[in-house]
């Protein structure tokens, strides 16, 4: 039993052992098929992702591996990435400057664009000439914060580092610094005399670097500024690519060693030995790209004895625009005469010498805030706080709410001799005018302020059509509406300038969706400068679920003194259609465009800068266009006008409508997307 037993347990053993060996074998076997399936089954993909990548890259065969595959994807992104890099970079630098990311500006500084950085040069030893700067005209605390905020004007003291560098000259400014924290030290800079020109290169590389601002003035430290003129003079270059703007002198060059103005390079200036134009010390003024320009190149930019010199024949030989500002000739101020009081004629003087007499205000020229306290419309509301008038402030800036024949509210904005009469009816200047030009804009004496017919003449904005459907909603609805003051306007680029303005808005009715079935918010700023520019930027965004496509047209009424006399320049050589013959289309052929028939035309993509000359007016209004490719040119003549019934029989005479626009191709806005254009008219007087 025993051994039969035993016998059975081995035969039984035996049977197990290869039991467990087949089930191992087979277990193996599967293993075996998944795993070679799964190499298959990843080859597989491998082959299909390689043959994809041969599809699209078109390489044909190649061996590149899933992991080369994904690198290639990604290197393709990079080199994109980095074509679209270099073009911009090759664009830049054709500018002369390159953009912002690729300067290396530090994070930390701030983004928001300013008008203008002005660096005062100063030495050790001139605290008193400081303190004087900051008692005249150089903010401190809040003031200096809203100096930036509001005008956006950033003003420094600029000094470089004792020779000796850390010693007690050093470390008078940087006890100074503790408690007054308005200079720029420039590091690298030593301070001296001879150094003057290298501190100017320097200067301008670091503010450029650090601050991203339309200008960069250079002031000495014994002239006065007012900053807020220098704003308005500097706002009217804005639209200007690469200026210098200072005053502009030539100025004889030294030889003798003993002058005290020696020229080392004397024989460069050739055999008349007189310096090329350019800006005086004193105070000058250059464009961003122009001071980027010196940024990158200032390796190889030569400096000369004089700091004006030099930056002045950085310039030569680049397509940079001179301009001979007089108000920034400081010397025209002799130290004896008289000061004379406090007039605008005076106020109109940017900089003098003697710092111990002021005799200018600061603000000059405000900007008035409407915000808080604006209604938006509707009775019941707390009236708005007008009629206002800037505090402290030499020349008036006010704006001032009153009320047409029909009880429509119209503001009367006002800066300095320049005035504008915006009816809140189609958000429509009505008036514009200076004290040496007078009224500015047609207003027909047959013009009816009752909605919903638009009122004849001023500057109707025709919006979200023009054509004429011979119904009283015809070119659009929004010149035909009741618009409601903005209550809290953003602050806009370009907004620096010493400007007055509202803003206005407008959204569609339940009944205009009738008209025209999309949602709209229209937001219209007026603004009108110390000097009298006009601009009207319209801000349109499209608060619809779907894109729609829009038109519009600045259809303004420009008082003329006889239609027969005046002529517009800037539209020669340029294509239009004409309305009176069935929109043909036509290459303006004149060097100006004058009149002595009915005119009714489209200038498609016409010149952004127009002007319209009237002799006998001696006056030409510059029209400059943003964001409207189109120029409407209207005049009735007698025949039609006699059809209008708010148009008398003969006022055609006194009357051209000249229209920024966008008409010819419809502008386009997807739900969200905001569309922005701008008109702008200022003045030139013929002498
Ligand atoms: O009379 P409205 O609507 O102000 O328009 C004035 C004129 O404006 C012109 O630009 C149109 O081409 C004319 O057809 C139109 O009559």
């Amino acid at each position: 039993m025993r051994s039969r037993g035993s016998q059975n347990r081995l035969s039984g053993n035996s049977f197990g052992s290869r039991v467990s060996a087949l089930m191992l074998a087979m277990i193996s076997t599967m293993a075996t098929i998944y795993v070679a399936a799964r190499l298959f089954q990843e080859a597989e993909s491998r082959a299909y992702l390689v043959e994809e990548l041969e599809k699209r890259t078109g390489q044909g065969q190649s061996a590149v591996s899933l992991d080369d595959t994904l690198k290639v994807i990604a290197c393709r992104e990079q080199s994109k990435k980095l074509s679209v890099l270099e073009t911009e970079l090759a664009a830049a630098r054709q500018e002369g400057f390159v953009p912002k990311r690729l300067l290396g500006n530090n994070e930390k500084h701030p983004t928001k664009k300013v008008l203008l950085v002005v660096g005062v040069m100063t030495t050790f030893g001139r605290r008193k000439n400081r303190d004087a700067i900051r008692k005249a005209w150089m903010p401190a605390g809040i003031a200096r914060r809203e100096l930036v905020d509001k005008k956006g004007i950033i003003v420094r003291f600029v000094i470089g580092r004792s020779a000796n560098g850390g010693d007690s000259l050093d470390k008078e400014i940087e006890a100074e610094i503790s408690h007054t924290n308005d200079f720029v030290i420039l590091g690298n800079q030593v301070e001296a005399p001879e150094e003057k020109a290298k501190k100017i290169k320097s200067f301008f590389i670091h503010a450029v670097g650090k601050w991203d601002a339309e200008f960069y003035a250079k002031v000495n430290d014994d002239v006065y500024v007012n900053l807020d003129s220098l704003g308005v003079v500097l706002a009217s270059h804005l639209d200007k690519p690469r200026v210098y703007i200072g005053c502009m002198k030539s100025g004889k060059v030294f030889s003798e060693r003993t002058h005290k103005w020696h020229e080392p390079d004397w024989w460069k200036f050739g055999d008349g030995k007189s310096y090329f134009r350019h800006a005086s010390g004193e105070v000058y003024v250059i464009s961003k790209s122009l001071a980027q320009f010196i940024s990158i190149n200032s390796f190889m930019l030569r400096t000369y004895v004089h700091d004006d010199v030099s930056i002045g024949s950085w310039f030569i030989g680049l397509d940079v625009q001179h301009i001979d500002e007089t108000k920034l000739c400081c010397s025209s101020w002799s130290p004896g005469t008289q000061h004379p009081p406090l007039t605008r004629h005076v106020l109109n003087k940017l900089c003098k010498h003697q710092p111990n007499q002021i005799y200018y205000a600061f603000p000059f020229v405000s900007k008035l805030e409407m915000n808080a306290s604006a209604p938006t419309s509707g009775a019941g509301k707390r009236p708005p706080p007008y009629p206002h008038k800037a505090d402290k402030n030499p020349l008036q800036s006010s704006v001032e709410l009153v009320k047409d024949k029909n009880g429509i509210s119209q503001l009367i904005l006002r800066n300095n001799d320049a005035s504008a009469t915006v009816s809140l009816l189609g958000a429509q200047v009505i008036s514009w005018k200076t004290k040496r030009t007078g009224e500015l804009l047609f207003l027909s004496k047959k013009a009816i302020f009752n909605p919903p017919t638009a009122v004849r003449g001023g500057i109707p904005i025709c919006f979200p059509e023009f054509k004429n459907n011979e119904t009283r909603e015809d070119h659009g609805f929004v010149r035909n509406r009741i618009w409601v003051i903005e209550e809290n306007p953003p602050h806009l680029s370009g907004d620096f300038s010493a400007k007055v303005y509202v803003d206005l808005f407008l959204k569609p009715s339940k009944e205009d969706a009738k008209i025209w079935p999309h949602s709209f918010e229209f937001r219209l700023r007026i603004s009108l400068t110390a000097l009298g520019i006009l601009s009207l930027t319209s801000r349109i965004r499209n608060v619809d679920c779907k894109n729609f496509s829009f038109r519009i047209v600045y259809h303004t009424y420009l008082s003329v003194s006889d239609i027969c006399e005046v002529r517009i320049e800037g539209l020669e050589t340029q294509y239009y259609l004409d309305n009176l013959l069935q929109k043909q289309r036509f290459t303006e052929q004149g060097a100006s465009l004058t009149f002595e028939s009915e005119v009714d035309r489209v200038y498609t993509d016409s010149n952004n800068v127009l002007a319209v000359r009237d002799h006998y007016k001696k006056r030409t209004v510059i029209i400059r266009k943003d964001g409207l490719p189109d120029t409407v040119v209207w005049n009735p003549w007698d025949k039609k006008s006699k059809f209008i019934a708010d148009l008398g029989d003969k006022e055609y005479q006194e009357m051209l409508c000249v229209d920024g626009a966008a008409l010819e191709n419809p502008i386009t806005l997807k739900p969200g997307e905001e569309w922005k254009g701008d008109l702008e008219l200022s003045i030139l007087l013929i002498s």
